[in-house]
């Protein structure tokens, strides 16, 4: 009997063994139903076994094959396979993380029929006369599919050995496959399908443009670039040119975007560009059924373009000839909940896997991308210039607070250049990475804060509902109407929010109409494309807005950008926060005058000479670049050392402790060339009544690092933590 190895999703390294009856038709990749305890659960056929450490007796039967959708490809496999490896997380878990929720589920999908058989130009312009008389059977479908696009089941009942002939012409290029949907019947003398993988509005290239696209595109095998270019200098121009070229040698893109908020405005965007083009987008925001059907036009190699958040760096792609990763440096890249992997550098293996090109795009590249190009394992690619004539980089100025009155957060240069925007209709963004009217209530006679009962942290005041909300475990409590410590009535809001400057600046200037975008004001659906409608059709002046408002947009009528507090990165205990705040602040400025009017940037700050605000002012992001490799060499930080995070987090904090402790010494016995830290607590050391700690280890080489893992992590499964909860986490963004 054939034992077939099955992943499952379940918290254990090992596949497990399946009889599979010789009757049922198993390939490897494909989805199978398997008896588990007393469930039936989900599973994929990963491997044949010669034999099985089970006695024979013990191995149950395969009870479905699944064959609603064709087997995940070994390529795919492989890959999943290298996640779990390197990431240390159970294979089965892997895989299944990896599948679309629909098809996740034991219930077989019902694929919609939506598919069909048309000519290709190499089809059409095949004369019928030529074929040799004794394929009667391909002349049959010719001629039939030059009436119409026919359904699979339409041209099995032209004939018993169809499948057969279709599948000869598929491979000899005559015949595709088309979505119905969009491909209504043709009228009559109609060419029909006539793809040309049309380019609309293709711009001239900047030469600097040009000897990107060059490089790319005369890649042969596998090649990382990164792609610098500074904000508006044409990046997603270089995207579309790389795509067309790929679109016409017949291959499939890839598009990584870090955010699920810019999905579908990038997707109408390249629909617009590639009218004729079957893109899909994959993201957390489609309903399953869609993210499904989505994945499976991937899968077929139907659609041409994928456009996609983190995940989709999983999606089996047939014909993938390039990947595109936009705002490479973007922490969303990493996953941060089961499998910790971040999609840029999987995407990275991918490419190399199968011999292609990946171009990492960003203005502000992370330390780890520059690194490599700056060592020759990455090529560098510069876009130094803004693509729209005359549109340049913003001024930036910094306004030290130390010596400026501030009227609620807002000093008086600030001010008097949004009143110059409202004056001219044009418009100012003010950012600010709080949400929230304040991010304490303070009681002004003994001090007391509104601290989280379950948290190490402050609640934060909300004042159109007059809540304090804790933004780490949403518990949520009505403001008191006096202190509950001394009882002094006079509690005062201390620090700024959102929704405190959004009342501020509403005050100061009645008449201008202010949006206030962040998590709050755009959380319900379709708030915030509406919000987006708003913003390009000029009906707001003022934009108040977090780190969402930062990304990517594209406002021809923003001249004006405000930083409010951005201090706290620069004392921040997370090493990588002030990369970050470059990046962010990059990005945000980065949206003033992008089109030809001149764009200004207002930072207030206490540390107007500071090193990183002297290169955001002089936009240099390589001198920023080198100022942080060498700190970051000095102190024996990534990129110059990999590290892992082990994370515990209970509700007593001596077992949390304890576990780390023992983690530690079975670490220190491993006696591997890798420097173990000792446990401390987590940045944020309390979160909804847990206790959180942690334990760092890290070494100057990826290897030397991989094989502790691989000989630490068993060890850790083995150690009694049943009331705890901890996880691995290589490459950690967050600490
Ligand atoms: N060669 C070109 N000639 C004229 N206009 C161009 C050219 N390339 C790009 N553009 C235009 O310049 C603007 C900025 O380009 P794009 O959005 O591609 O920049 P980007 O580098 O992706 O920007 P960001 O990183 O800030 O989002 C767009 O309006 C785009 O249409
Ligand atoms: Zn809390």
């Amino acid at each position: 009997m054939p034992i077939v190895r099955v992943a499952l999703d379940v918290p254990l390294s090992t596949l497990f063994d399946y009889v599979a009856s010789e009757k049922t038709q198993l390939e490897i990749g494909q989805r199978v139903v398997v008896p588990f305890g007393r469930k039936q659960v989900l599973g994929v056929a990963m491997a044949w076994a010669e034999s099985s450490d089970l006695a024979a007796e013990r191995i149950k039967p395969v009870t479905q094959v699944l064959d609603d959708v064709p087997p995940l490809p070994q390529e795919l496999l492989t890959l999943l396979q290298f996640c779990s490896d390197y990431y240390h997380y159970p294979l089965g878990m892997t895989v299944l993380s990896a599948l679309p929720t629909r098809l996740r589920a034991v219930e077989p999908i019902a694929v919609k029929q939506s598919l069909d058989y048309t000519l290709s130009e190499a089809g059409r312009a095949l004369d019928v006369a030529t074929l040799p008389k004794r394929r009667v059977v391909q002349q049959r479908i010719l001629q039939a599919l030059r009436q119409a696009p026919l359904s699979g089941a339409q041209l099995r009942s032209l004939s018993p050995s169809a499948p057969a002939a279709l599948k000869a012409m598929i491979e000899a290029g005559w015949i595709e496959l088309v979505d119905r949907k969009s491909n209504p019947l043709p009228q009559a003398g109609e060419r029909t399908n006539e793809k040309r993988n049309l380019l609309l509005g293709a711009h001239t290239l900047t030469v600097e443009q040009q000897q990107a696209v060059d490089a790319v595109s005369q890649q042969k095998g596998y090649g990382c670039f990164l792609l610098h270019g500074i904000t508006g200098s044409g990046k997603t121009e270089i995207y579309v040119h790389l795509m067309h070229e790929m679109l016409q040698r017949g291959g499939q893109v890839l598009l990584l975007v870090p955010e699920i908020n810019l999905t579908p405005q990038l997707e109408n965007y390249f629909r617009s560009r590639f009218p004729d083009v079957d893109l899909v987008s994959l993201h957390s925001g489609l309903a399953d059924g869609e993210r499904a059907q989505n994945w499976l036009k991937a899968q077929s190699g139907e659609a041409r373009i994928v456009l996609g958040t983190r995940l989709s760096v999983f999606t089996p792609l047939p014909n993938l000839g390039l990947i595109l990763v936009d705002e490479e440096h973007d922490p969303s890249f990493k996953q941060q909940d089961g499998l910790r992997y971040s999609a840029r550098d999987v995407a990275i293996f991918r490419a190399n896997q199968r011999g292609v090109a990946i171009v990492l795009g960003s203005a502000t590249p992370s330390l780890e991308s520059w690194y490599n190009a700056q060592s020759g394992r990455y090529r560098l690619l510069k876009l130094t210039q803004r693509a729209v004539q005359p549109a340049t980089l913003p001024t930036v100025r910094c306004m030290d607070i130390t010596k400026l009155p501030l009227h609620e957060g807002l000093s008086e240069p600030l001010l008097t250049a949004i009143e110059a925007r409202l004056q001219r209709k044009e418009q100012s963004l003010i950012f600010i990475n709080r949400r929230g009217y304040a991010p304490v209530l303070m009681c002004t006679s003994c001090g007391w804060l509104s601290e989280c009962k379950h948290c190490a942290g402050k609640l934060v005041l909300h004042q159109k509902d007059r809540s304090l909300r804790c933004h780490h475990c949403g518990a949520q409590q009505r403001v008191p109407h006096a202190c509950p410590t001394c009882g002094d009535a006079d509690l005062k809001p201390v620090g700024i929010g959102t929704q405190r400057l959004e009342e501020t600046l509403q005050a100061r200037f009645p008449a201008a109409r202010i949006l206030r975008v962040d998590r709050d004001s755009t959380r319900n659906k379709g708030a915030w494309n509406a919000m987006r409608k708003q913003i390009h059709d000029g009906e707001a002046d003022i934009l108040i807005g977090t780190q969402m408002l930062a990304k990517g947009h594209d406002f021809p009528n923003l001249t004006l950008v405000g930083v409010i507090s951005p201090d706290g990165a620069l004392y921040s205990a997370d090493f990588r926060a002030s990369e970050k705040l470059f990046a962010q602040l990059t990005q945000v400025g980065g949206r003033a005058g992008r089109a030809d009017k001149a764009g200004e940037v207002i930072v207030q700050t206490a540390f107007p000479n500071h090193p990183l605000f002297q290169a955001l002012r002089a936009h240099d992001y390589e001198i920023w670049a080198q100022t942080l490799l060498a700190e970051r060499q000095m102190a024996g930080f990534p990129p110059f050392v990999y590290q892992a995070l082990l994370s515990a987090e209970g509700k007593q904090q001596g077992e949390v402790n304890a576990f780390l402790q023992q983690a530690r010494t079975a670490a220190m016995e491993l006696k591997l060339p890798v420097e173990v830290y000792g446990v401390v607590p987590a940045a944020m050391p309390k979160r909804a009544n847990h206790h959180r700690a942690q334990l760092l280890v890290q070494s100057d080489k990826r290897k030397a690092l991989g094989e502790f893992l691989r000989a630490w992590k068993p060890v850790l499964d083995e150690l009694p933590a049943s009331r705890l909860r901890w996880v691995l986490d290589v490459d950690p963004m967050e600490f």
